[in-house]
């Protein structure tokens, strides 16, 4: 009995919907309900049908940035343009010489100082073949004399060529000769200062550098300008 029930086709029929005009109840289909506060609130009966879509926008590989420096360049990784205005306080630091050296769109806060350049040093003269030079007990000073020695401002400005120059800062006197080829911003600038006091000048370039650590070996005397 059981093997003749499985054996036996099965029919199945489509179930049929039947919508009548006149039966607003029987429009099974209709979401939102006809006479909803939705469909009453929507224009768009129907979606999607005659609605204008814009066209999606293909950029072609060879205009999409290839690099993340193009891409920053483009402006395509940059966040999005802010309203708010930075903090006062740090926009006194931003000097116009700041501003023509980061010429990019954008506020950027930079702090005052003199317009910099760093030079390429040679091989052999990075910060730490200076370190290396200051510790090998070698004589930097370029004076025999064991001791300080009181300089004069005359006996300064004898001191003011590129194998012979010294110079004054913090009221110490240097020989800056051995150095010059490790200045990071290289030996025509610190000619600047040759047989001078260039305390000032050192100090509006780079204060932060710590002249009288690196110069230690270099050291001839205090400054006595009278
Ligand atoms: C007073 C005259 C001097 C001037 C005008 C001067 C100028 C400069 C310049 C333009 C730079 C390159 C800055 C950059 O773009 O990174 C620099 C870097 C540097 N200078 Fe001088 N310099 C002077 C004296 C000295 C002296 C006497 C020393 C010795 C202690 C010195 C040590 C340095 C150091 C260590 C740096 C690298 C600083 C850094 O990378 O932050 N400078 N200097």
């Amino acid at each position: 009995m059981s093997d003749q029930l499985f054996k036996k086709p099965i029919k199945i029929s489509e179930p049929t919907i039947k919508i009548s005009n006149n039966d607003p109840d029987a429009d099974l289909t209709a979401f939102p309900a006809r006479d909803s506060i939705q469909r009453a609130s929507s224009s768009q009966t129907k979606p999607f049908v005659n609605q204008k879509v814009p066209p999606p926008v293909f950029i072609h590989k060879s205009k999409l940035p290839t690099s993340k420096t193009e891409a920053l360049a483009s402006g395509s990784l940059r966040p999005p343009p802010s309203t708010l205005n930075p903090p006062k306080s740090l926009m006194q630091y931003t000097s116009p010489a700041a501003n023509a050296r980061t010429p990019s769109s954008g506020s950027r806060l930079t702090p005052a100082a003199t317009p910099r350049k760093k030079v390429a040093l040679k091989p052999g003269y990075s910060a730490m073949d200076w370190a290396a030079l200051r510790n090998s007990g070698k004589n930097l000073r370029g004076v025999d004399y064991p001791g300080i020695i009181r300089v004069t401002e005359e006996e300064l400005k004898a001191h003011k060529t590129r194998d012979d120059c010294w110079t004054v800062l913090g009221g110490r006197v240097y020989n800056l000769t051995p150095y010059m080829p490790f200045h990071p911003g290289g030996e025509k600038i610190l000619m600047a200062i040759a047989g001078k006091d260039g305390t000032g000048l050192f100090m509006r370039t780079h204060s932060w550098v710590n002249f009288e650590n690196m110069l230690d070996r270099c050291l001839v005397g205090v400054y006595v300008p009278n």
